[in-house]
């Protein structure tokens, strides 16, 4: 067994909202190894985007902490990748020209980046695409963009809060296929925050299930299809059984999905 790249000690994290609090992650604790892609899934609202907040050091844990590599993380770092559900381009500037952009911070050339810019663009398949603008781009493509981006400076971790979850549906099916073959062409340590079971088995070695607010880990389910994994796997029994299981968990741990109410 590799050793933990990202681990999560009893974190806990409160809002102050006027005069209440919430308390929207209580006392979780869990451990990546490097190179394994984990997935979190839960109820809305049950804090799974505060804990990637915290992860990507864009807000402080007001209880315990987030290592990566052993270190305590206190914000945002190159050694963790981000990608959120809104691309968050630059629409005046070209794809290639968007990841240069994040590379300004690193310790490279103007050549070294633009060959890098072109090198992440080719590994999510974008590669005759690094002179068009955001807006000549189909929300996928634009995701893809946002992949390469984060991959762009080398993180050692890659922090994804619901990456499509604005996609269409096949849309989104091409790209968790993308995002299967990037990781078991590259192997990264990946902590991934879906609604969707469906993904979350697909694209994961663990998937993690999250209590309703407050956000616990009530289970952590190792899933073990086989890979490469390909689509036709998801009509396959074990993946079914695993759906299944993970989607009672999911639901049990929601008051209002248990009671059959709506949300
Ligand atoms: N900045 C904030 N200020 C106050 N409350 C917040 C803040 N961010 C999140 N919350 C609250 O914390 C709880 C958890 O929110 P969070 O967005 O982490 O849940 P989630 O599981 O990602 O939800 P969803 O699946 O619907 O995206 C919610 O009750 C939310 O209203």
């Amino acid at each position: 067994m590799s050793a933990d790249k990202l681990v999560v000690r009893n974190l806990s994290k409160e809002f102050r909202v006027g005069r209440e609090s919430v308390l929207a992650v209580d006392d979780v604790s869990f451990s990546i190894a490097e190179n394994e892609f984990v997935s979190v899934v839960g109820p809305s609202g049950c804090g799974k985007s505060t804990l990637l907040t915290v992860a990507a050091g864009l807000g402080d844990p007001t209880g315990g902490s987030i290592l990566v590599d052993g270190e305590v993380i206190r914000g945002p770092g190159r050694d963790r990748g981000v990608v959120f559900q809104s691309y968050s381009l630059f629409p005046w500037l070209t794809v290639r020209a968007n990841i240069e952009f994040a590379l300004r911070g690193e310790k490279i050339g103007r050549v070294e980046r633009r060959l890098r810019a072109l090198e992440q663009l080719d590994v999510v398949g974008l590669g005759n695409f690094a002179d068009a603008y955001p807006s000549q781009l189909s929300g996928g493509m634009r995701q893809r963009v946002a992949i390469a981006r984060a991959l762009s400076y080398r993180p050692s971790v890659l922090l994804m809060d619901e990456p499509f979850g604005a996609l269409d549906a096949l849309n989104r099916r091409t790209m968790q296929e993308l995002l299967t073959k990037v990781w078991e062409d590259h192997r990264l340590t990946v902590l991934f925050i879906t609604h969707d079971i469906d993904e979350a088995v697909f694209l994961s070695d663990r998937v993690l299930v999250m209590s309703a607010r407050p956000g616990r880990i009530v289970q952590d389910v190792p899933i073990r299809l086989e890979r490469p994994r390909r689509v036709e796997m998801q009509t396959s029994e074990e993946f079914l059984e695993l759906k299944q299981h993970l989607l009672k968990s999911v639901t049990s741990t929601d008051p209002a999905l248990a009671a059959g109410g709506r949300r």
